[in-house]
């Protein structure tokens, strides 16, 4: 299991899921559902559209909801003339802790390189928002073998000028592009392999202390039947989830770890 230092963080990407209406239901669903023992545990986020942000930001305050959310996207520029962006600035301003840089869809349909990933994540941090740095293989680099070097290729040009107090602050999601929503979830073996080297490669790039700080989350076709051999891998500190955030039932059984209760 993780350190206690890093607490295990379970993010439900709805991706682009759920009106502003649909998001108040499932949040209010969720927060009838999770006890204060689960929230001792775990802490759990959940990662909404940009329309539904003011509307969980005013549930989750009025209610005092031990709920965290942010945003699926962010701009790497903090105002001007980029028409349909969203910046960091306005995220901040919606209280929110958490916001995803470089998802694989991000990169896959928008084209979104490591510099642009770089952007983004400097562009939460001066913000006061935590990046979650996805990064991950595509199926053909798995079968050539070459998803280690793939991926802390990613990493590398995520951090790339962040000083050793920065890179303390981020989250970082593996996420294997050919597990995401495909049912196909890695082993909780491939997860630690990953997870592991991530971390080697932040001791690498700093130092220990920001190796052992750093939460690495496994995403990729989570559900609560399949999370509990994941979660108890040494260097994996929780989930990144897709499709199955969208059922608040099977998402308060991924944030209890796949246990029946909350203990
Ligand atoms: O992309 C993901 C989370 O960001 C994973 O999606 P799925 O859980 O639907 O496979």
């Amino acid at each position: 299991m993780s350190t206690p230092a890093r607490k295990p963080l379970m993010a439900g990407n709805w991706k682009m899921n759920l009106n502003h209406l649909e998001a108040i239901a499932h949040v209010q669903k969720l927060a009838f559902a999770l006890t204060e023992a689960d929230f001792e545990r775990v802490e759990v986020v959940v990662l909404p559209p940009f329309t539904d942000l003011r509307g969980v930001q005013t549930l989750v305050d009025a209610d005092k909801l031990r709920i965290g959310y942010g945003a699926q996207d962010l701009s790497v520029h903090d105002s001007g003339a980029y028409t349909g962006e969203i910046s960091g600035a306005m995220l901040a301003k919606l209280g929110c802790k958490y916001v995803l840089a470089g998802h694989s869809e991000r990169r896959q349909y928008h084209g979104e390189d490591d510099e642009t990933v770089n952007g983004k994540v400097k562009a939460a941090l001066r913000h006061s928002i935590t990046p979650i740095v996805c990064v991950g293989e595509g199926l053909p680099v798995r079968r050539e073998g070459r998803h280690i070097a793939f991926t802390l290729d990613q990493v590398d040009g995520a951090l790339k000028g962040l000083s050793a107090d920065e890179a303390k602050k981020i989250v970082i999601a593996y996420e294997p592009v050919w597990a995401i929503g495909t049912g196909e979830v890695a082993t909780p073996k491939d997860a630690q392999e990953v997870c592991g080297a991530i971390r080697e490669r932040l001791a690498e790039l700093y130092d220990d202390e920001v190796a052992r700080t750093v939460r690495i989350l496994y995403g990729g076709s989570v559900k609560a039947n399949n999370i509990a051999g994941i979660i108890a891998q040494p260097d994996v500190d929780g989930g990144l989830v897709g499709g199955a955030s969208l059922d608040p039932v099977e998402f308060v059984k991924i944030c209890r770890l796949g246990e029946e209760t909350s203990g």
